[in-house]
């Protein structure tokens, strides 16, 4: 048996605004800061104590691990940082308000956009203000890995390489596994681990800040489906927040 715990960000300042922000690097709002610590005490109060943390290289994802950490008295904790645990790219998308983009192209595209597996958004061009083809975060990349856009699909197809090769040894080593991450990029590995259909996933959304807890069995796979929230109330009412995002 293994332990993993998949922790989304607290609220970020553009979640706060309302803007789709997908590899744009914005830090946590006070919410989000909250959310983060909230997050570090339902670890201690459930006695679910990391050996390891895997975060994606964008601050809200880092800014959360390490409040959630401070609080659980574990920021000495092994860290390792992947891009290919970031946020899903939205492509021309970001930095846009997400209820004007449900005005300007209606509910349908929007939600094909937003939660759809195959359709991503149409391309960032490489000069833009919200591109990061240029950041030095990437420079080690080869330039065809950065994206210009994603759908699910994509975010799954980059994001198991890294699950296999990074997350799956360690819980073999038997530690317990912290991921903190974002809404989309969790949702691509939530997608893998309860196997949830490419027509199924458009209704999963992950709430800020609540751990969700997975035992999994001699494959890394659940024990039981959807694991379990530290805090279900909490996680329930966040769900419905995200889901109703640009309403
Ligand atoms: O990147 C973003 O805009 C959010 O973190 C995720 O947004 P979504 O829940 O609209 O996909």
């Amino acid at each position: 048996m293994a332990t993993l715990v998949l922790l989304r960000h607290g609220e970020s300042v553009w979640n706060a605004e309302g803007l789709f922000t997908g590899w744009v690097d914005v830090g946590l709002s006070e919410k989000g800061m909250e959310e983060a610590r909230r997050g570090g005490r339902l670890l201690v109060d459930n006695d679910v104590m990391p050996d390891v943390v895997h975060t994606s290289v964008l601050t809200r994802a880092i800014q959360t691990a390490n409040a959630a950490l401070g609080e659980a008295d574990l920021l000495w904790l092994p860290v390792r940082r992947s891009w290919r645990l970031n946020e899903r790219h939205y492509g021309a998308l970001q930095g846009k308000n997400k209820a004007q983009t449900r005005e300007e192209f209606g509910d349908e595209q929007f939600m094909l956009w937003r939660r759809s597996y195959d359709t991503p958004p149409p391309p960032l061009p490489d000069g833009h203000e919200m591109s990061q083809v240029q950041d030095v975060r990437y420079a080690t990349l080869p330039q065809e890995l950065i994206p210009r856009t994603e759908c699910l699909k994509d975010v799954v197809e980059r994001l198991l390489p890294y699950w296999y090769d990074s997350i799956v040894p360690d819980l073999a080593s038997g530690r317990t596994v912290l991921v903190v991450a974002h809404g989309n990029s969790l949702r691509a590995l939530v997608k893998h681990l309860d196997k949830i259909s490419d027509d199924e996933i458009a209704g999963l959304n992950i709430p800020t800040g609540i751990p969700l807890l997975y035992d999994l069995d001699e494959n890394y796979l659940p024990v039981k489906q959807g694991g379990t929230y530290l805090d279900p109330d909490a996680a329930q009412a966040a769900i419905e927040a995200v889901k109703n995002q640009g309403k």
